[in-house]
């Protein structure tokens, strides 16, 4: 039997109802730690700071400054990093050179538990970057967004495939539906790369019409739901102690 947990500092994926990520979207130090010491009295189980919202990114020492302040404030709480690229939905572009070598000192100062890896990116260059985080004992959460639409079920699971093969840790995809029909090809999808995958796996499908995904993850298998704490980071997110309240319910015996 393969085993599907994956532990990040005390949390443990893929264990009972799906665990909850809150993003910090602040634009400067101030905003991140104000927003930071809001969401850890909510109690998430996880911490996502979304460095493409912070002004001052391709700052080492700021982002530094930032990692240490956002430690102080969450203490055990486990600490995702994220650069979210434009081409994926996120907030700011960066070229290849900047995005890796922010990854790699994040990696090497090991700035956060976890980090995002965008698989879109130049492959080498992303195996490099898992190397580096394996060896430095950073969890890879590899992710693809698709905000525009939800490819067909085949292509979803190929994406999260090929994550799973190039030795990320947990693989995630968002995508958006234009349909209800849409939201059950990304739950099917969820479905049987869960049972086929030997790493856990993140699912969404975003936006009013996909916020049914953002429950049903113990149900078909995404380890992970994102909520909205101060701002959301993307279409469909759940305020943090709603969503927390419906996992419970939904709780599998
Ligand atoms: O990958 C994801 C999922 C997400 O896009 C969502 O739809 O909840 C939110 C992002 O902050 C996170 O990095």
């Amino acid at each position: 039997m393969k085993t599907k947990t994956v532990q990040i500092r005390k949390l443990v994926l893929g264990e009972g109802r799906p665990k909850i990520a809150v993003p910090i979207t602040g634009k400067n130090l101030l905003e991140v730690a104000d927003q930071a010491q809001k969401i850890i009295n909510q109690r998430p189980d996880m911490i996502e700071w979304r460095l493409d919202f912070f002004t001052d990114v391709t700052n080492s020492e700021k982002v530094q400054i930032g990692a240490r302040t956002l430690r102080k404030i969450i203490g055990e709480t486990a600490l995702l990093l994220t650069f979210r690229t434009q081409a994926e939905g996120g907030r700011m572009a960066l070229n290849e050179d900047d995005y890796f070598r922010i990854m790699g000192e994040v990696i090497r100062q090991k700035l956060g538990d976890a980090l995002d890896l965008e698989l879109y990116h130049d492959e080498h260059r992303l195996e490099e970057t898992l190397e580096h985080a394996h060896k430095n004992g950073i969890v890879v959460i590899m992710s693809s967004h698709n905000f525009a639409k939800t490819p067909s079920k085949d292509k979803i699971i190929a994406k999260l495939s090929s994550m799973s093969s190039m030795g990320g840790d947990i693989a995630k995809v968002a995508v958006m539906p234009n349909s209800s029909d849409d939201v059950l090809t990304l739950l099917q999808a969820t479905r049987e790369a869960a049972a086929k995958l030997s790493q856990p796996v993140i699912t969404m499908s975003m936006g009013e019409l996909g916020k049914i995904s953002r429950i049903a993850g113990e149900t078909f298998g995404s380890v992970v739901s994102f909520a909205a704490g101060t701002q959301p980071s993307a279409p469909g997110q759940i305020e943090l102690k709603h969503l927390r309240q419906i996992l419970e319910d939904l709780k599998l015996n």
